[in-house]
């Protein structure tokens, strides 16, 4: 919960920069912005320049331009104050001082402002995951799907589906209301039909294959293979740094060691693995243990094999167990000839780390893979595990619907569907979701 009254937050980061905002909302914000100014209220959305004074002193702070939006016609609803400082450490340190000292003002909580947007109608919920996530977006793809969900299309999809069920339900209702009426058997039959083809949609939807989580929260790709491989070699490449520890040693690295890469735009969580192999040393075993449990979770799989000490049997052997989604034959410099063995899996790669040779090619490869898996389609994606429970409960009071053995309880489970859609969006109860989905926002916003 949070209380009323009139918050104030530093909107851009904490530090030294060319221009810092400070932000102010509700009620006092326009009295508090008279008493550090020259008294006048600016007139609305436009920007004026003005010396921002401590009250108290009379002392100028800074010189600052000032913007007004009286509400509603404001980001939170309320008049909202925009104070842009010069951006050095003192000038924000003592504006924000000056502000905390005024009576019926206080420090904003992370996402408050976004918070109150909501509570006055501006956005709905799945517009301020949209925003949360475009602050948070790293990657192009990721921007471009945070702005289209920021602009409602994911609202748009959820309450196209709850208006028509709004529909179902109001004929359905008739139906208990009035059971002399003698209504057509033909509109039981018409409800239905309208319930089995928004199934298939919500099932359409939930049948993504994560694309939109995948996008927000990155693709997952493990390297897996051998000991000595080269996966550290191979994930030092890709992260361009050295991240993990490289050496002649078999068994070197024992953790589980992740980077973030953006790949063509889209964002990945790359993860080199401990070597898979026979081990009597216990800390190594469970190195193996971690190395398998995040490649089983994984998106996608690269099988990197040791084209050194290249071998048919245990090649068939790793294709076979580890599931790969890619096998990638390293050390091309240290091989006689490529193995045209069919054990290799059809489209693996030869590449060398060490020379560059075939680098390229399975960059390319890797990319386009990595876009296959998260390139957003034409209907909006399903971005969070929260929409993807609430359409799943939904989906299973319609199938309930259409089993249902009385109207009563038919009429029922329709109203189950239409509230558990109405809190994707925030259309119902969702006092309880409001501190989740706020508690990630940064502060000022
Ligand atoms: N000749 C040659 N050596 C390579 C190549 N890639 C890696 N190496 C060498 O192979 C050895 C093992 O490399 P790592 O990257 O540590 O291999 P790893 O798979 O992470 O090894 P573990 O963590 O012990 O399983 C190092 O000496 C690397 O320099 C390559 O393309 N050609
Ligand atoms: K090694
Ligand atoms: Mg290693």
């Amino acid at each position: 919960m949070t209380s009323p009254g009139t918050i104030f937050a530093l909107a851009t980061p904490q530090g030294r920069s060319g221009v810092a905002v400070v932000r102010l909302s509700g009620p006092s914000a326009g009295a508090v912005l008279q008493k550090i100014t020259d008294g006048r209220l600016p007139p609305g959305r436009k920007v004026v320049l003005r010396s921002v004074r401590d009250p108290e002193t009379g002392q100028v702070l800074d010189s600052a331009l000032i913007l007004w939006f009286p509400a509603p016609a404001s980001f939170t609803g309320e008049d909202v104050a925009e104070l842009h400082l010069h951006g050095g450490r003192a000038v924000i340190a003592a504006v924000m001082q000056v502000l905390s000292r005024q009576p019926g003002l206080r420090l904003a909580e992370p996402g408050e402002f976004t918070r109150r947007a909501f509570l006055a109608g501006k956005m709905d919920l799945t517009s301020v995951e949209g925003l949360a996530d475009l602050i948070d977006a790293e990657t192009e793809a990721q921007r471009r799907q945070a702005l289209r969900q920021m602009g409602g299309a994911l609202s748009a999809l959820y309450e196209g589906w709850r208006a028509r069920l709004l529909r179902v339900l109001a004929h359905a209702e008739a139906i208990i209301d009035f059971p002399d009426e003698d209504l057509p058997e033909e509109t039981n039959a018409h409800l239905r039909a309208e319930v089995t083809a928004l199934l298939e949609e919500i099932d359409a939807h939930l049948a993504d294959s994560r694309r939109g989580e995948r996008l927000r929260e990155g693709i997952r790709v493990a390297i897996i293979g051998p000991a000595n491989a080269g996966k550290s070699s191979l994930l030092n490449w890709l992260a361009g740094r050295d991240a993990a520890i490289v050496s002649a040693t078999a068994g070197t690295t024992r953790d589980v060691i992740e980077v973030h890469l953006d790949l063509g735009g889209y964002p990945v969580l790359l993860a080199d693995t401990a070597g898979l192999r026979e081990t009597a040393d216990a800390l190594e075993e469970e190195g193996i243990r971690r190395a398998r449990r995040w490649a089983r979770e994984a998106d996608y799989r690269i099988l990197l094999l040791d084209g050194a000490v290249y071998d048919e049997r245990q090649t068939a052997e790793f294709t076979s167990q580890e599931n790969p989604s890619l096998v990638v034959v390293n050390k091309s410099d240290l091989m006689m000839s490529w193995p045209t063995s069919a054990t290799v899996v059809g489209e693996a790669l030869s590449v060398s780390v060490k020379s560059g040779q075939g680098m390229a090619g399975f960059l390319a490869r890797l990319e386009q893979e990595v876009a296959r898996l998260a390139a957003p389609g034409e209907a909006p994606a399903l971005t969070r595990i929260r929409h993807r429970m609430a359409l799943e409960s939904a989906r299973e009071s319609l199938m309930r619907f259409l089993q249902a053995p009385s109207p009563d309880l038919a009429a029922e489970d329709l109203r189950l569907a239409v509230r558990e859609i109405g809190r994707i969006t925030g259309r119902v109860d969702v006092e309880d979701l409001l501190d989740v989905i706020f508690r990630d926002f940064c502060l000022g916003k």
